[in-house]
């Protein structure tokens, strides 16, 4: 085995994010998937044959395209003697595919890789009732005439009612928006500051778009039926603003602080990045953005309190691994699933008793808001879920460029309790 070696993000490419139901309803999720891996081909202008292994984070799985990594490679174009696998840990399916990729760079098993993620909610796996599936099995093993009208008589017209993944956590049974308003209750934030922090999010998305910080990451789509590419998202909205928001009815609780403008939404799109060995970068000619650290998965002690403290468990262990603070970081994205579940996190972070129960005492302190998704965030942008996870690798490095800062946190939560974070360096900084 190879000694340690650096990885390292070259680039990363997304699609433009759009509310499920819209044109990328057109596409399989693969297909969708491919257009992100094609686009940063294209974009990085690499060889695709250097290419050792592409693995793609998706929740939502197709039945047909299961392996949705493969598909979707094979869709971009790339040869078909590269490896592709999908990955699948709820909202980090993709990150737990790019922090793969990382190790086996790091352990010199690879040079290159393409970590992605896709999600279309436009194009769910749908099923019938169990009773349905037992039926048509029987009738599999038996399919003379008379067992099947017996499977049939079984049958009541209400086994016909086809199931929809609704987004509810299969432990609790609870979505995940029921769950944020379970930890405001526990952790208490105000629908001001979610309104604040949301109306934000919208604002420094518009900003961001503005000064151009996006332009060349989001590709064109061209989607068959559409006389024009898709060129961008259907959001931020400009009228996302605190009169308008403090209007807002909440949805999942009725004195809580969740409104639907306080929700990351249900979202169609695909990212992809370029990991490759610095050696590999080199000579290659690409100039890389940033250096991968270290990374830390982690996960809460109660779902039905803590469901999407993802950031707050896993944060502070990865900065006292690498011996760093708060202050020591000066690019921070978070996914943003809820405005509270962002307020949440960052309150939990500053409290001696949660520390105590989590990280032997240390309170990691408060995290600067002033330097936490100043590009928007999942609120404004869209919330694909895994490719989310590909798009904050991508912002966090861009931005470590564009501000010229040493090091950036990326970290998400996620359902199941899990969480996320990942520490990445300038490559400009590299000391
Ligand atoms: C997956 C993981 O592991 C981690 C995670 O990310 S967990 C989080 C995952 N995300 C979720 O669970 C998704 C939660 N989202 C939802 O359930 C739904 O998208 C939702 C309930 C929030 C939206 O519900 P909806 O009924 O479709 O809302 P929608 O009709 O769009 O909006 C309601 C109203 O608010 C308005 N509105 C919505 N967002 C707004 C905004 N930002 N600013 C201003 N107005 C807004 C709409 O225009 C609409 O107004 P009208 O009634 O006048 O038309």
């Amino acid at each position: 085995m190879k000694s340690i070696r650096k990885a390292v993000i070259v680039d990363g490419v997304r699609t433009p994010f759009l509310d499920s139901g819209g044109a990328y309803s057109q596409l399989m999720t693969y297909e969708l998937g491919g257009k992100a891996i094609a686009g940063l081909v294209s974009k990085t202008g690499i060889d695709a044959n250097r290419v050792n292994m592409v693995t793609m984070g998706t929740v939502l799985h197709e039945i047909e395209t299961s392996n949705v990594a493969r598909e979707s490679m094979l869709s971009a174009g790339l040869p078909a003697t590269i490896p592709a696998y999908t990955t699948s840990m709820a909202g980090l399916s993709a990150s737990v595919g790019f922090a793969n990729l990382c190790d086996m760079i790091a352990l010199g098993r690879i040079d290159v890789g393409i970590a992605a993620g896709v999600e279309s909610f436009s194009d769910i796996p749908i099923r019938y009732s169990q009773k349905i599936r037992r039926a048509a099995m029987k009738v599999r093993q038996d399919s003379s005439a008379k067992n099947i009208l017996k499977n049939l008589a079984s049958l009541r017209p209400a086994d016909l009612k086809p199931e929809m993944p609704t987004g509810t956590d299969f432990t609790t049974r609870k979505t995940m928006g029921v769950c944020a308003e379970q930890m405001v209750q526990k952790f208490k934030v105000s629908r001001e500051d979610c309104d604040a922090f949301t109306a934000r999010s919208h604002q420094l998305a518009i900003e961001a778009l503005n000064q151009g910080y996006f332009e060349g990451t989001i590709i064109p789509v061209q989607v068959p039926g559409f006389e024009h590419p898709i060129t961008s998202d259907n959001t931020p909205r400009k009228d996302s603003n605190i009169q308008k928001l403090s209007t807002m009815r909440t949805i999942f609780r009725k004195d809580g602080v969740i409104t639907a403008a306080g929700s990351s939404r249900f979202t169609d799109g695909s990212a992809a990045l370029l990991v490759t060995s610095l050696e590999a970068a080199n000579n290659m000619g690409l100039q890389p953005l940033a250096e991968v650290v270290d990374y830390e998965l982690a996960a809460v002690k109660s779902l039905e309190e803590e469901m999407l403290l993802g950031p707050a468990v896993s944060i502070p262990k990865l900065l006292a691994r690498n011996k760093l603070s708060m202050a020591d970081i000066d690019v921070w994205e978070l996914h943003e699933a809820f405005a509270a579940q962002i307020l949440v996190n960052i309150a939990c972070m500053q409290r001696s008793e949660f520390a105590d129960e989590y990280y032997k005492g240390q309170v990691p302190g408060e995290l600067p808001i002033d330097k936490l998704n100043t590009w928007g965030g999942s609120l404004s942008l869209g919330n694909p879920f895994a490719a989310t996870g590909i798009r904050l690798l991508t912002t966090a490095a861009r931005r470590l460029q564009v501000e010229n800062k040493r090091y950036a946190v990326v970290s998400s939560c996620a359902g199941g309790g899990l969480g996320a974070a990942i520490l990445i360096k300038n490559m400009e900084t590299n000391t």
